[in-house]
């Protein structure tokens, strides 16, 4: 016996079928089902920071990610909708027109997204609301001791959670009930394929995702990852997992539940616990977003300290340019706006340099990772921005890179920085001087 009549699924950051317990209990409650997804126009209109929210590598990342969900929701006579309408007005008119009774939506770590849902609730409190864990390792209720009070560094959140089963990973649903009739709506469209891809390494989707999470671990890539995983370049040094996890298209216990597989055939070590430990570093900035909501992108951060830090418009342009007089951070930012990605070492030179080196304003560089980043993920992104920059996380409260001793240790030859021409820059960092200022005359 069906609960409601009509539900809508929310996809947010949560772009498959398998493993997703809340689409398994829609598909159990409910008679006819929507399945939306929403391309807020704000992600692509200046931001507080000038930027767009969301970048050409994401946006065709994303493309693909909504384009493959909706090949897999047609097997079961399903289909994705879209709307680029602005994700309340959507949803007010979805209610409207085909009468919903049920909500179903996975938690989302970010402050502004939870917003979309609160004031939806609000607004139609009559309605059933489900909201589920989909993008953790752990459920919610396994984690209220390790969260209470929530821990002040990364190290206290680990001993807590290490020792908490991760549950396993959930079938994806039998069957899907239809949609009603008269869809999709007007004012949404089916995905489409993205007509002229531009080349990446990184093919957005689930059926992608999942074949490249298997293809890391049946290789031997893992058993070395602690050794290669701060390197500059290269595909094969690190996971690459993180666009995929980012947008929901893998969740991160399909990925311990193949990292246990591989352990199981290759064997345990030290690397293979790394990447647990790395997902665990992911899973603690996660429940960080929830706890601190809008402090996140604050500039005192969590600990309401403004760091001694400003704005000049010149030298954020050079350091988002790759033009700066440190040939590392060049090559880097360089590889980012080419590629969409940047190592994990990468992201911490450039995240130094940007406050340390450059005294900027911390924000404006963590907005331009979200600009730039495939991966982007509101808790990863922001969580450690404010890390490196001394206003979140970190009990040793400073993280400064020295950048000679950096390039020495993980690009010797400049072959890195050779292949980005990071070595090819202004020579001046300011080149607007203060005599350049209008002065006022009068007094
Ligand atoms: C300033 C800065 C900004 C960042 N912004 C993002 C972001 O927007 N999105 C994002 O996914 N990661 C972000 N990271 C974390 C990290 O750099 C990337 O997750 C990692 O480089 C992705 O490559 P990978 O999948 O090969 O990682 P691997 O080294 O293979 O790690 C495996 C997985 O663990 C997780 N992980 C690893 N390191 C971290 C970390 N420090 N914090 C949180 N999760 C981690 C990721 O999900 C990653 O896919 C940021 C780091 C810094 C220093």
């Amino acid at each position: 016996m069906h609960q409601h009549r009509v539900g809508l699924v929310w996809f947010e950051n949560d772009l498959r079928i398998d493993d997703h317990p809340l689409l398994c209990r829609a598909a159990a409650q409910c008679q006819q089902l929507i399945l939306l997804y929403c391309v807020n126009p704000k992600w692509f209109k200046p931001n507080r920071y000038g930027l767009r929210s969301m970048g050409p590598a994401r946006q065709q990342f994303l493309e693909q990610s909504l384009h493959q969900l909706d090949t897999q929701l047609a097997t079961y006579g399903q289909r994705l909708i879209v709307s680029d309408q602005p994700p309340l007005e959507t949803v007010a008119r979805i209610i409207a027109q085909y009468g919903i009774d049920a909500i179903y939506r996975s938690e989302n770590s970010g402050f502004y997204e939870r917003q979309y849902l609160s004031i939806v609730r609000q607004r139609y409190p009559f309605l059933h609301y489900a909201e589920t864990e989909t993008q953790t390792l752990f459920d919610a209720q396994q984690l209220t001791n390790a969260l209470a009070p929530f821990p002040a560094s990364f190290s206290k959140f680990r001993k807590l959670a290490e020792p908490i089963t991760i549950p396993s990973c959930c079938a994806r649903p039998s069957q899907l009930p239809p949609p009603p009739k008269q869809f999709p709506p007007s004012y949404c469209h089916y995905p489409k394929p993205v007509a002229e891809p531009q080349p990446s390494q990184f093919h957005g989707g689930c059926a992608a995702g999942i074949d490249h999470v298997k293809g890391y671990f049946n290789s031997t890539q893992a058993q070395h990852y602690k050794q290669t995983r701060n390197a500059l370049d290269e595909f094969v040094h690190s996971t690459k997992f993180s666009p995929w996890l980012a947008l929901g298209c893998v969740s991160p216990r399909q990925v311990m539940s193949l990292l246990n597989q591989h352990e199981q055939t290759f064997g345990a070590n030290d690397s293979t616990y790394w990447i647990y430990f790395e997902l665990l570093w992911r899973e603690y900035f996660q429940h960080y977003a929830r706890h601190y909501d809008a402090l996140l992108f604050s500039a005192e951060g969590i600990n309401k300290q403004r760091p001694r830090t400003s704005f000049y418009a010149a030298r954020f342009k050079k350091w988002c340019q790759g033009n700066t007089p440190y040939p590392i951070v060049n090559a880097c930012m360089k590889q980012l706006n080419a590629t969409g990605y940047m190592s994990n070492r990468g992201r911490q030179l450039v995240a130094s340099c940007f406050v340390h080196e450059l005294q900027l304003d911390w924000r404006y560089g963590a907005a331009y990772f979200e600009q730039q980043l495939i991966d982007y993920d509101v808790a990863a992104n922001w969580g450690n921005w404010q890390y490196l920059a001394g206003v979140g996380a970190d009990p040793r409260g400073q993280r400064w890179f020295d950048l000679t001793k950096q390039t020495a240790i993980y690009d010797p030859q400049h072959k890195f920085i050779k292949k980005w021409q990071g070595d090819v820059f202004d020579n001046e960092l300011d080149n607007v001087d203060i005599v350049d200022w209008p002065i006022d005359t009068q007094p």
